[in-house]
């Protein structure tokens, strides 16, 4: 792939029906629940990227048996086992969902990643996984590179933990707790951002058959098998939302296909968000539908529910016709890079000013200019620089394969878009 992307311009109106691969976070909760589970299952249209990629392979490595059919994934659960080590490069979900399942493993399991993984907080889910009797040699870091030795079984039970720089830490917790002894019964101490993505692990938990329960300050898993369950994997509505950003950029028209009609995807909000910064938005036959009226409206949001959304709409803010306040989004500084600080370089490099809250970011539009902008490691990243690509003419990229996280392809397909095909491909 390129080392340096220029991002492609256009001012008129884009008019595309767009079709995006599987949800990471469907995906990644898929894949774990089925190597947990009581039988064989099938993955149909998971997403294939690297942070799926490196889930599968990290269980693979506990002893799981996934095969592709197709595009599919056969998963075969296996006794999980020790020693492995697991390759978790940047992502998240396997930083925080695979050792709650590696304390379930008869051996040392050894998770390390990227150089930015060993910036990423973990301290909360290594303390809460001590706390329900599992060994953990962190060399006193709260982060990654660790070893979790696991012993065959984990003793479970009451756990109070610290969720509030990843809601991840909840839905690892609360994955792998049904088999755990005693389950879980895991009370949440302080904020917890991203609730659609810990309400999204509660039901895919109970569509395992799994018994859990909120309780006043967070949620009781009680032990028991988990019911194999074959599943179809939605679209990925996050990563819709620089597709969608462009029918607002040149006040154009863009249609996603397979919007699902009820979801915990926090990409769900981008029809309430979208609408706020002035698009039309409809439920159509063929997908969500969204229309840009050619204005900009500015955004006042607390983002903290849908943190992910932040760097595509911050772009769409400093291309608005007055300023924007995005809050409630502190936790952005231990994602793929710190977000407020790599929005604040890229935002000013094209001519807004930006003003960085503790916990925010307010946004001043200004004259757009061309920049060089770095990925810094981050797909979302990425995303944003081609959205604002799209109104400011010489926006160049560097690392542009940052993409490959969550949708391998994206050049493609944002220049398929802005070449005007009436179908952006699967
Ligand atoms: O559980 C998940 O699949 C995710 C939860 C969120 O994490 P944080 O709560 O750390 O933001 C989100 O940002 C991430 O992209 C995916
Ligand atoms: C924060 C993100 O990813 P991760 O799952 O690595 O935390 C993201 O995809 O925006």
């Amino acid at each position: 792939m390129a080392e340096v992307w220029t991002t492609p311009h256009r001012t008129a109106p884009v008019d595309a029906v767009v079709a995006l691969p599987g949800s990471k976070s469907l995906t990644a909760r898929a894949l774990v629940l089925a190597a947990l589970a009581d039988g064989p299952s099938r993955l149909v249209r998971p997403l294939r990227a690297r942070d799926t990629d490196l889930m599968a392979a990290g269980l693979r490595a506990l002893g799981t048996g996934i095969e592709q059919d197709g595009d599919d994934w056969l998963v075969t659960p296996g006794e999980l086992r020790g020693p492995a080590d697991v390759d978790a490069g940047l992502a998240g979900t396997v930083l925080r969902f695979l050792p709650p399942v590696a304390a379930l493993a008869t051996g040392p399991v050894r998770l390390d990643g990227d150089p930015r993984l060993h910036e990423r907080p973990n301290a909360g889910l290594i303390a809460g996984l001590r706390d329900l009797g599992v060994r953990i040699d962190d060399g006193g870091r709260g982060r990654a590179p660790f070893t979790v030795h696991g012993t065959g079984a984990v003793r479970g039970g009451a756990v109070t933990v610290d969720a509030s720089e990843s809601s991840q830490v909840v839905s690892g917790l609360l994955l792998a707790a049904a088999r755990y002894d005693a389950g879980i019964d895991l009370t949440v101490a302080g904020s917890l951002p991203s609730m659609p993505h810990v309400e999204m692990t509660v039901r895919t938990l109970a569509e395992h058959g799994v018994d859990v329960a909120a309780t006043e300050r967070g949620w009781r898993v009680s032990p028991s098998p988990i019911a194999a369950v074959d599943r179809v994997v939605e679209p990925d509505l996050s990563n819709a939302a620089p597709f969608l950003a462009a029918a607002l950029v040149t006040a154009g028209r863009v249609t996603v296909r397979d919007w699902p009609a009820e979801t915990t995807q926090p990409g769900a909000q981008l029809d309430r968000l979208l609408t706020a910064m002035g698009a039309e938005v409809r439920a159509t036959p063929a997908g969500l539908q969204v229309t840009g009226g050619g204005r900009i409206a500015p955004l006042e949001a607390d983002l903290g529910a849908v943190g992910e959304l932040t760097p595509v709409l911050a772009a769409l803010c400093a291309l608005a016709d007055g300023p924007s306040r995005l809050t409630g989004i502190a936790h952005l500084r231990g994602h793929e890079t710190d977000r407020l600080q790599a929005l604040d370089e890229v935002l000013t490099a094209v001519g807004a000013r930006v003003e960085q809250l503790p916990g925010g970011l307010v946004i001043i539009p200004g004259p757009g200019r061309a920049a060089q902008l770095d990925s810094y490691a981050d797909h979302r990243m990425v995303h944003a620089a081609a959205v604002l690509g799209l109104a400011v003419d010489g926006i160049e990229v560097t690392d542009p394969g940052a993409v490959s996280k969550t949708l391998p392809d994206y050049l493609d397909r944002w220049a398929a878009l802005v070449d005007q095909p009436a179908e952006v491909g699967r």
